[in-house]
């Protein structure tokens, strides 16, 4: 399959060299409107490739994406240190208000996978300024915030991250939710694991691992001015359910029809991803205090796009 990622920064180039990397596309066209940028990149990745897979990768315009089966869209402005995501949003916008129409000319078979930031409002414009169906524009969502999550409870617990079965639902932004109610270890919840283990998973540890999940950008902002691995490989991980049909379940950010009494309003909750896009979606078992956040990430987010005039 040919991939297609528009802006070439640190996400996009990240992405691509994790796709690069694992051999998952059979072609990938850098476009930025920094055209030297996207040559750069291209080169620089298509180096690593001899060590790795067949994957070609090259530079181009907005032309080049033709047969693309996905684009990723990773163009706009970052945060700054002590920036939300959601004060990018009207400059991302604009962004997305130029670009989206040159993708569709050139591939309008294409599933658009939105990295830019506030991601699950850019994933709502997405989806109306390209007129596609919500399966069919996917934000990466808390794709990220969910491998953070497993990452700290695998720690905690000492058992690696791929045998935690955890959870972040609602904005990849300051009012996501920690799924705790449903989260396991191996077959076990995670209470019980944490309890067999010795290592008890006590309300401060709990705290400890939600400030973790929750301030990972800014920690990170603040130390290199951005983050991009975790990203890069969460956005590979997406094009390679696509692109080999896996029905995968992924925390994964659509325009859904109604979450916790919201309407049309796009935000993470697990999903299952193919060939097709998103085919359903699954809403986890969640508690009292679950639902009630679920419920207030997705006002915040719904209030902030009926804000913007666009
Ligand atoms: N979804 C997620 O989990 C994450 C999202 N992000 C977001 O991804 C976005 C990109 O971040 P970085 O790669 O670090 O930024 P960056 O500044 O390194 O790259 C952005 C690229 O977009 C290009 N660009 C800007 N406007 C354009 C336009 N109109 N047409 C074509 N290209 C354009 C720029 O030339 C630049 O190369 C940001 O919004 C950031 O917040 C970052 C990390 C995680
Ligand atoms: C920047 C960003 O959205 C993240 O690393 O979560």
């Amino acid at each position: 399959m040919k991939i297609g990622i528009v802006g070439a920064g640190m996400v996009g180039s990240a992405a691509g060299y994790a796709i690069a990397l694992k051999g998952t596309a059979s072609k990938v066209v850098f476009v930025d409107y920094n055209a030297d940028l996207a040559r750069a990149q291209a080169e620089d990745i298509a180096h690593a490739v001899p060590f790795a897979s067949s994957t070609a990768v090259m530079a181009g315009d907005y032309s080049d994406l033709e047969g693309a089966g996905v684009v990723i869209l990773a163009a706009g402005v970052g945060q700054k240190p002590g920036e939300s995501r959601l004060e990018l949003l009207t400059r991302n916008a604009e962004v997305f208000r130029q670009i989206i129409g040159k993708v569709l000319d050139a591939a309008p078979d294409a599933i658009l996978l939105v990295a830019t930031n506030p991601v699950d409002i850019m994933t709502q414009i997405a989806t109306r300024l390209s007129g596609l169906p919500p399966s069919r524009v996917i934000g990466s969502g808390t794709i990220l915030d969910t491998a953070r999550f497993r990452h700290l409870i695998g720690e905690h617990l000492g058992v690696s991250p791929r045998s935690v079965h955890a959870y972040v639902l609602g904005e990849h932004g300051d009012s996501e939710v920690l799924c705790w109610s449903s989260a396991r270890a191996g077959a076990l919840s995670v209470k019980d694991f944490a309890a067999q283990m010795r290592v008890p998973l006590t309300e401060g540890a709990k705290a400890r691992i939600d400030d973790g999940v929750r301030n990972a950008a800014y920690t990170i902002i603040n130390g290199k001015g951005a983050t991009w691995y975790g990203i890069g490989a969460g956005l590979e991980r997406l094009v390679r359910a696509i692109a080999r049909d896996e029905q995968t379940v992924l925390s994964v950010s659509i325009v859904a029809p109604k979450v916790e009494g919201v309407k049309d309003v796009a935000l993470s909750i697990p999903r299952i991803v193919g060939a097709q896009g998103v085919v359903a979606d699954l809403f986890p078992e969640l508690d009292d205090g679950e639902h009630e956040a679920l419920g207030a990430s997705a006002r915040l987010l719904k209030e902030t796009l009926d804000a913007l005039e666009y």
